[in-house]
């Protein structure tokens, strides 16, 4: 990444100061950043306090400021995004403006200025979509993709792909939501006990980016072989971190658009998969618009292969998910306050 020029949009939100500051380090010549909130930018611009960060005050939804903050950068890490399940489930039509026309403006220009690399960031919620949010992120992933596939291998710009699971302790999610339940002695809330989910640090979602951006042919997309847990295991966790066996849980059920399990990898699209070690490598479908799929290309073996989900993925028990979260130094002080109390 040295001596690079790189924009993150959305990069004030939880992933965008993660990966800059690690950008920062590693000693990138000038990293910009665009996004839509100017109380954000100061804020982050007084903390990191680095002449190479610069801000640029826009939104992906117009294509002329994205157009001029990707005049000369070498790479873009596309992060903005409306992410949140519920609000995307009821202005679904914000969701296709950020997220799909977003995304495919912030392709074209990358496209326009020659930029050497993007990487789009999706999510789970992506593959097989029941909600509004990841409808909209399977649209943003096929956008960017069918640019990827009308470049071709030999352009000068890589579009690619990433998609991962739930962060760990991100805003709003359901691990600070237990530990703020516990902190005011009301009772844990759980959706379904069995249901499961990808839990990844933020740092492995920042790590997923940048093999995306060293790796990536044309179109490619990655997924991290996260592991998962059982809702029921990661409340247990909680409790045994937190030394509190007897807190009472209340069964609330299940939630507007959720799924028992969430996947990252389809069958079909592990068909054309690369297995990387940690990772792997979803091959962009490069046939055009002519090949003949229902006669004779078709794939026969495609119902031989199953897809990749948090259910049949390596899984955490209550011990592995205790180690998770005290890998994480927010969980860690937590727990150290409430020692303190
Ligand atoms: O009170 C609660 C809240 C949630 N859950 C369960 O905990 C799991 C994780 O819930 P989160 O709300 O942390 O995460 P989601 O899978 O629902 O997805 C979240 O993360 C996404 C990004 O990955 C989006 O940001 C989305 O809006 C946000 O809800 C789910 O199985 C959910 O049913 C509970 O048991 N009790």
């Amino acid at each position: 990444m040295k001596a690079k020029r790189i924009l993150v949009t959305g990069g004030t939100g939880s992933f965008g100061k993660k990966v800059v500051a690690s950008l920062l380090q590693e000693g990138v010549e000038e990293v910009r950043i665009l996004s839509r909130d100017e109380g954000k930018q100061d804020l982050m611009r007084g903390r990191m306090a680095d002449p190479r960060l610069k801000f640029h005050i826009g939104d992906v939804r117009d294509r002329d400021s994205v157009e001029r903050v990707a005049r000369g950068v070498d790479a873009i890490f596309h992060a903005a995004a409306l992410k949140q399940v519920p609000s995307c489930e009821f202005f679904p039509i914000e969701a296709v403006r950020t997220n799909v026309l977003g995304s495919e403006n912030v392709v074209r220009a990358a496209m326009n200025h020659k930029v050497k690399s993007v990487v789009c960031l999706s999510t789970d919620k992506a593959v097989a979509p029941v909600n509004a949010m990841g409808m909209s992120k399977a649209l943003m992933e096929k956008v960017a993709r069918a640019a990827a596939r009308e470049l071709g291998q030999d352009a000068d710009t890589t579009i690619a792909c990433v998609r991962y699971g739930n962060v760990l302790y991100s805003r709003g999610s359901v691990v600070p939501l237990f530990i703020d339940q516990i902190k005011r002695g009301k009772p844990i809330t759980v959706t379904e006990p069995t249901m499961t989910r990808f839990l990844m640090p933020l740092e492995d979602s920042v790590a997923l980016v940048k093999f995306a951006i060293e790796h990536a042919n044309q179109g490619d997309l990655f997924v991290h072989k996260a592991k998962a847990s059982t809702i029921a295991d990661l409340v247990e966790a909680v409790k045994q971190i937190f030394d509190v066996p007897d807190h009472p849980v209340d069964v609330i059920g299940w939630r507007h658009g959720e799924k028992l399990y969430e996947t990252l990898a389809s069958a079909q699209e592990l068909l054309d998969s690369e297995d990387m070690g940690d990772y792997y490598r979803l091959r962009l479908d490069d046939r055009d618009l002519n090949y003949a799929s229902f006669f004779s290309e078709g794939d026969e073996d495609r119902a031989e292969r199953e897809e990749f989900n948090s259910h049949n993925c390596d899984r955490l028990d209550v011990e592995g998910t205790k180690q998770l979260l005290l890998s994480l130094p927010e969980v860690r002080e937590e727990v150290e306050a409430w020692q303190a109390r």
